[in-house]
């Protein structure tokens, strides 16, 4: 029996790519700089079980460093290494679908950093099919930031909260109970109609609860992302009659091309429940991929150092469950999608390598060195369950 487990860290990131000087990144690492924070405020990191996996070497691979409170080890247990994007963008999909074979050649469309940021035709389009009054933003924001700042009018005015990032997105953000949850969704739905011509990746549905300045996202976030443009790691899984078990945004970020089943979670603690869980249920040939999106969501992009560190101490806490069930047969990897350092200025991700620490009871210690795209991640995994090769990725056991 052949199974395989994809855990994301969404975000987690281990330092500066040679090309990360393009994206204004060149001296940013995630890994590194939360492990500096930590022992600078007397609390190194200690992060045992990921560390003893080739987490640490895996960095030093990566950024030539050894993360500070993380001693070089004479011994590993899973095969560690990291690599680089060949897709241009540094975003979540782009990410994810390299890891399973397709990377992202093409330029996705972005919106510009002006006031307004949308353009007047799209903004018009969509609030005559929507009948809402007008916009708010219409701008580069952060999530958490805009809906405090811009909350209380939007319950006034019943206008709904638009912004972007960097990111190839469009995001939709309005209160769950003045504007409506279904009534936000069907906006995104139209929206996702509208943006088609301007290349764009994703619609994101950001629905909020609260009043009186205060507002918080709820877990209702959906996202409305377009289809990877070719059959993934996960369409192989799924032609060859493996169960592709989604956990978290997965489903979101494959717009559910080749899932067969969809688990989600409020959080990260909550979705690594749900991973033990399915860790039971999985079968022959089957795939389990779960996004941990909290790195990037609650911290990465809030800049919250504090925050970050103590996900990963969460993490690597919860780690020991799931090795204890492994199987023969069981190849797990922990990996990322891109960077987003929280040290860094402005609340965007950041161009850096990703960790690809594989890990089960057949795999040996080995530095596998860097690769040079995401894809050797599937392409190992494919050749793993046995189901049909990528079309792009070396496989590296
Ligand atoms: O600031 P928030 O809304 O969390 O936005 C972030 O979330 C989006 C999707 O992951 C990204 O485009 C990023 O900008
Ligand atoms: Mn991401
Ligand atoms: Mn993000």
């Amino acid at each position: 029996m052949s199974r395989a487990f994809i855990l994301l860290l969404d975000s987690f990131g281990l330092g500066a790519t040679p090309d990360a000087d393009k994206y204004g990144d060149s001296a940013t690492n995630t890994f590194g700089h939360i492990a500096a924070w930590a022992a600078k405020i007397g609390q190194p990191m200690q992060l045992p079980t990921m560390e003893k996996l080739g987490l640490a070497a895996a960095a030093h691979t990566a950024c030539g460093e050894w993360a500070a409170g993380f001693d070089q080890r004479d011994s590993f247990t899973g095969a560690y290494g990291a690599a680089r994007e060949q897709s241009t963008g540094k975003d979540t999909q782009s990410g994810h679908w390299e890891i399973a074979g397709v990377p992202v050649l093409f330029d996705w469309g972005y919106f510009p950093k002006t006031v307004p940021s949308f353009p007047a035709e799209l903004t018009d389009q969509l609030q005559t099919l929507t009948g809402v009054p007008g916009f708010l933003g219409n701008c580069h924001a952060s999530g958490t930031e805009i809906i405090n700042r811009l909350g209380d009018e939007h319950v006034a005015s019943g206008k709904p909260i638009l912004y972007t990032s960097a990111d190839s997105v469009l995001q939709i953000a309005a209160h769950e109970e003045h504007f409506g949850l279904e009534r936000l969704y069907e906006m995104c739905e139209k929206a996702y109609e509208l943006v088609k011509p301007y290349n764009i990746g994703r619609v994101i549905a950001r629905p909020f609860v609260g009043a009186d300045s205060n507002y918080k996202r709820t877990s209702n976030r959906h996202d409305y992302a377009v289809p990877p443009p070719a059959p993934t790691l996960l369409d192989h899984v799924k032609d060859a009659g493996g169960e592709v078990i989604a956990l978290g945004k997965i489903s979101d970020i494959y717009a559910a091309q080749g899932v067969s089943r969809v688990v989600k979670g409020p959080d990260n603690m909550a979705l690594f429940d749900a991973l033990l869980k399915v860790q039971d249920e999985a079968g022959d040939k089957s795939l389990t991929f779960v996004n941990f999106v909290d790195f990037d969501q609650a911290f990465g992009h809030r800049r919250d150092v504090a925050g970050y560190s103590n996900a990963l101490h969460e993490m690597d806490a919860r780690l020991p469950e799931f090795i204890a069930k492994l199987k023969a047969g069981d190849l797990c990897v922990i990996t990322a999608d891109h960077g987003c350092d929280p040290t860094s200025p402005g609340s965007d991700h950041t161009r850096e390598h990703i960790p690809m620490i594989f890990f089960g009871p057949g795999v040996k210690e080995r530095s596998l060195g860097i690769s040079e795209t995401f894809s050797d991640i599937g392409q190992t995994i494919a050749h793993h369950l046995g189901v049909k090769p990528l079309a792009n990725g070396t496989n590296l056991l």
